[in-house]
C-alpha cells in the first residue's frame, strides 16, 4: 500500500528548474531515502511534499489523515529554552493535551538520547540540537516521518545510535522519508531510495536489488553523467 506518492513534482527558482518532473512512490511501513549531491534538489522535494513552498507542477498525494513529524535539515529552536521547553512548545503548537504531553515528553527525550536538563537550547551543540529534532518530529506519534539528514553534526556513536533508533522506529511500523548523504547507514536502514541530481530523478534505488553496494551505484549514476 503507498503512503506517499510524487508525480511530476516541479520546483523553478530563478528561471533554474531545481527539481525537474520528479515522480517516486513511498509504501507504507518502509524506510525510504532521497539521495544525492548537494544542490540535487532533496530539501526542495521535501518542502513540497510538506507543503512548506509552493509547488511549480505535479501532485503529492498521501494517505488521508496520516499524522507527519519533520525533522529540518537545519534545526532552529528557541534559544532560551530548554528542550523540554521546546517539547512543550511545539506539543501545544500541535494541540495535544497536556496530560499527554507530560507523559510523552520523558520518553520523547529519553528515545532521542536527551537528557530532561535544564541545559539551554543555546548551549546545545548541532549533534544535541538534531535529537532534539527527531524528538519534536515525534510528538504527537505520526505514521509518517520526514528526516533532513537526521545525522548531520553527530559523532560516530551518535550517528549510530541515531540509526538504531531510526530502525527502531521503523519495526514499529512507522514509515520513514530521510534524506542523507551517509550511503552506508541508508544501505542498512532503508527499503528503498532514488538517486538525484540537479532535480532530475537518475535512479531508482532498492535494496537487494543489486550486488554493487549503494556507494558503488552512486559514485557510478553520479559521476557519470
Ligand atoms: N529559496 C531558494 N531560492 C533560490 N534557490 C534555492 C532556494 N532553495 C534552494 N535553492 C536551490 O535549489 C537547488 C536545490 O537545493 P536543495 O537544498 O533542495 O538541494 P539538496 O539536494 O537538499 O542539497 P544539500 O544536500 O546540499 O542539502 C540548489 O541549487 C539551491 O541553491
Amino acid at each position: 500500500m503507498e503512503m506517499l506518492s510524487c508525480s511530476h513534482l516541479k520546483k523553478i527558482y530563478q528561471k533554474q528548474c531545481v527539481v525537474n518532473e520528479l515522480s517516486f512512490s513511498v509504501r507504507k511501513g518502509e524506510a525510504f531515502a532521497l539521495l544525492g549531491s548537494n544542490g540535487a534538489g532533496k530539501t526542495t522535494t521535501i518542502k513540497m511534499i510538506l507543503g512548506l513552498i509552493p509547488k511549480d507542477g505535479g501532485t503529492v498525494e498521501r494517505q488521508a489523515d496520516i499524522r507527519i513529524g519533520y525533522s529540518p535539515e537545519t534545526p532552529y529552536f528557541h534559544p532560551f529554552l530548554n528542550a523540554r521547553e521546546v517539547l512543550e512548545f511545539y506539543g501545544g503548537l500541535q494541540n495535544i493535551p497536556k496530560k499527554e504531553l507530560k507523559e510523552q515528553i520523558p520518553m520523547l527525550l529519553e528515545r532521542a538520547g536527551l537528557e530532561d536538563s535544564k541545559t539551554k537550547v543555546k548551549n546545545y551543540s548541532k549533534g544535541m540540537l538534531q535529537r532534539l529534532a527527531l524528538a519534536q518530529a515525534l510528538l504527537g506519534d505520526p505514521q509518517l516521518l520526514i528526516l533532513d539528514e537526521p545525522s548531520a553534526g553527530l559523532d560516530a556513536l551518535g550517528r549510530v545510535e541515531m540509526m538504531h533508533t531510526i530502525q527502531s522506529l521503523k519495526e514499529e511500523g512507522r514509515t520513514i522519508i530521510i534524506n542523507s548523504h551517509i550511503l552506508n547507514d541508508i544501505e542498512r536502514v532503508c527499503d528503498r531510495g532514488i538517486i538525484m541530481k540537479k532535480g532530475n530523478l537518475l535512479y531508482e534505488w532498492e535494496k537487494g536489488k543489486e550486488v554493487r553496494s549503494l556507494e558503488e551505484i552512486f559514485v557510478d549514476r553520479i559521476g557519470g553523467n
